[in-house]
């Protein structure tokens, strides 16, 4: 089965809880589209995981999710994993298979890719090529570091070539250069297949540098939404993360963030008192 790449994800009243706990009430946003990457940032606990794991059919979630005309509410587990990839936070178990097994075996799992074994193979060689990691193919995945085992489960999620990509804070456990490497790698493939890519992250820096959109999800709600230069502002970050915050154009244009200290008391303002950084 091969499924060509949906250009729009439509979310429209999505509610998502745990029991009788809703923290995503009623949630509506502007389409995400293909060839575009959406960063969704927010403080922690604001809703992010749980979002992404309902939009990944992982969760159950009332409202609705239309992939072009697919119902993903409605779509079996495998018909919805055939469109939708998911790369959670938590980095893959130290099991004693090699990266190049692991990602092998997602490709196989995938009921929208089944190459023969030949390409295959050479998909899964490239894939780890493009993140960085071909030397690492044969290393077990139980002797890996956090972020080399980080760029496995990325591996394992773009190797499927999904319609849209879910990642998961992808970039928590790496360096400056495997960032890059990672946001890159990310951004071609969105490019070149045209699919949709929404990726959670708490680095803004890194948010205003790759994604077209950020959407800022506060308590369950989405307090901004648009390209980086609206909707990360001074106002915007103090509200949602309480922080007194710079937000300039650094030399090339591209949105740069600097905290000066914390809003001292709630409920957050940014008209509120201002605490300085700590001098060491
Ligand atoms: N399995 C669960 N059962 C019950 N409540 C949960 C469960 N997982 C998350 N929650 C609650 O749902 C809310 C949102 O959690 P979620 O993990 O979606 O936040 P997040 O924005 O991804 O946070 P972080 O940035 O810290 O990873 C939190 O209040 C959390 O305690």
């Amino acid at each position: 089965m091969t499924i060509p790449p949906e250009t729009t994800l439509h979310l429209d009243a999505l509610s998502v809880g745990y029991g009788a706990r809703t923290v995503i009430d009623s949630l509506s946003l502007p389409p995400f589209r293909g060839g575009e990457i959406t960063a969704l940032i927010g403080p922690n606990a604001a809703g992010k995981t749980t979002l992404l794991r309902a939009l990944a059919g992982l969760h159950p979630a009332r409202g609705a999710l239309r992939l072009g005309d697919a119902d993903l509410l409605r779509l079996d587990g495998a018909a919805h994993a055939a469109r939708v990839s998911y790369m959670p936070q938590a980095l893959p178990q130290r099991v004693a298979l090699t990266v190049f097994e692991a990602t092998l075996s997602a490709l196989r799992a995938s009921p929208s890719a089944r190459p023969d074994a030949r390409a295959a193979q050479a998909l899964v060689g490239e894939t780890l090529d493009a993140l960085g990691i071909g030397a690492l193919a044969f290393r077990s995945l139980d002797q890996l570091s956090g972020g080399q085992r980080q760029l496995a489960s990325l591996a394992q999620s773009v190797v499927r070539r999904p319609s849209v990509l879910l990642l998961d804070e992808p970039t928590s456990a790496l360096d400056l250069n495997y960032q890059f490497r990672v946001m890159h790698l990310v951004q071609s493939i969105v490019r070149a297949r045209g699919i949709i890519a929404v990726v959670v992250l708490h680095d803004v820096a890194l948010a205003c540098r790759w994604c077209q959109r950020i959407v800022i999800l506060s308590d369950g709600q989405v307090v901004a939404d648009g390209p980086p230069a609206e909707a990360i502002t001074p106002d915007t970050l103090a509200r949602v993360y309480s922080v007194h915050a710079r937000v300039e154009a650094c030399s090339r244009g591209a949105v740069q963030v600097m905290v000066d200290g914390i809003l001292a008391d709630g409920p957050p303002s940014c008209s509120g008192d201002v605490m300085p950084p700590r001098s060491s």
